[in-house]
């Protein structure tokens, strides 16, 4: 058993999600209070470590009306355990699961890392040998009660969610704005399938103009 997955992003009309210096202020105002909304239907929200250290963020709700309850838990994939000590993620507004690799837990265990995020009471969970087992976190997380999952990136887990059929629903805002750049972040990374037949299948379900911006919602098929 899994949470039911909803991947929720932001992207230029040329599909990056931040340019090529992580500049990513991409949603209009209404699109961010959407996002809020899902994030407090949600019981977690999940984000990528190149994410934590690309942008810092809170995962809280804070742009509409919320109380502290109203917070998702805070899942960060994070292999070799580098979520910094004062990463804002790691505060105390809502729970913490940072999820690493086997490989790294005894060098984990041994460090001041280890004893600063127990104070914080930042949890801590191992699956993979080198890399995170997603499909190992997400069975743990619906254990813990997570019904619900926002998945908020980035490029690289975004395709790696995708490629292991742990992804349910998409939810993209796409913003009337192109920045081009090869090397610049897209909705989906990673290593990418060689041949079209092998694509992930979608099913537009819903399309509105929010604002300035257009946002799709898809079922994964
Ligand atoms: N516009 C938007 O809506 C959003 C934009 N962004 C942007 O995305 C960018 C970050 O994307 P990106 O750099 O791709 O980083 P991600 O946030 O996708 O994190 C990727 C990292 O996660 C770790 N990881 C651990 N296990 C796995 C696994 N099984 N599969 C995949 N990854 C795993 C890897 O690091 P390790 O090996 O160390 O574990 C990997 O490098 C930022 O610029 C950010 O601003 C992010 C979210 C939303
Ligand atoms: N939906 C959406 N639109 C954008 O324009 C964005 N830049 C993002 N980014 C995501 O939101 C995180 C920041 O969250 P906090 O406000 O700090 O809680 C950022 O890290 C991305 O995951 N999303």
């Amino acid at each position: 058993m899994r949470p039911y997955v909803i991947l929720n992003a932001a992207m230029t009309l040329d599909g990056k999600i931040a340019t090529q210096t992580g500049s990513s202020n991409i949603s209009g105002k209404e699109d961010l209070e959407r996002v809020h909304e899902l994030r407090k239907e949600c019981d977690a929200i999940m984000v990528g470590i190149g994410t934590v250290m690309a942008d810092d963020p809170r995962l809280t709700v804070h742009k509409i009306d919320a109380n502290p309850e109203d917070n998702p838990v805070r899942v960060v994939v994070d292999s070799k355990c580098r979520t910094p000590i004062d990463a804002r993620i790691t505060n105390g507004d809502a729970h913490t699961v940072i999820a690493c690799a086997n490989e790294y837990k005894e060098e984990f265990k041994s460090s001041e890392k280890f004893e600063a995020f127990k104070e914080k009471g930042v949890k801590v969970f191992f699956s993979g040998d080198k890399r995170v087992d997603l499909s190992a976190l997400m069975s743990y997380l619906h254990e813990e009660g997570i019904e619900k999952l926002m998945l908020e990136g980035g490029a690289t887990l975004n395709f790696s969610m995708i490629k292991a059929g742990l992804i349910d629903e998409i939810r993209i805002c796409i913003a009337p704005m192109v920045v081009g750049g090869a090397n610049a972040k897209t909705f989906f990374d990673g290593e990418g399938f060689d041949l079209m037949d092998d694509a992930i299948k979608l099913e537009l379900i819903d399309s509105y103009s929010l604002g300035k911006d257009l946002i799709l919602t898809y079922k994964v098929i």
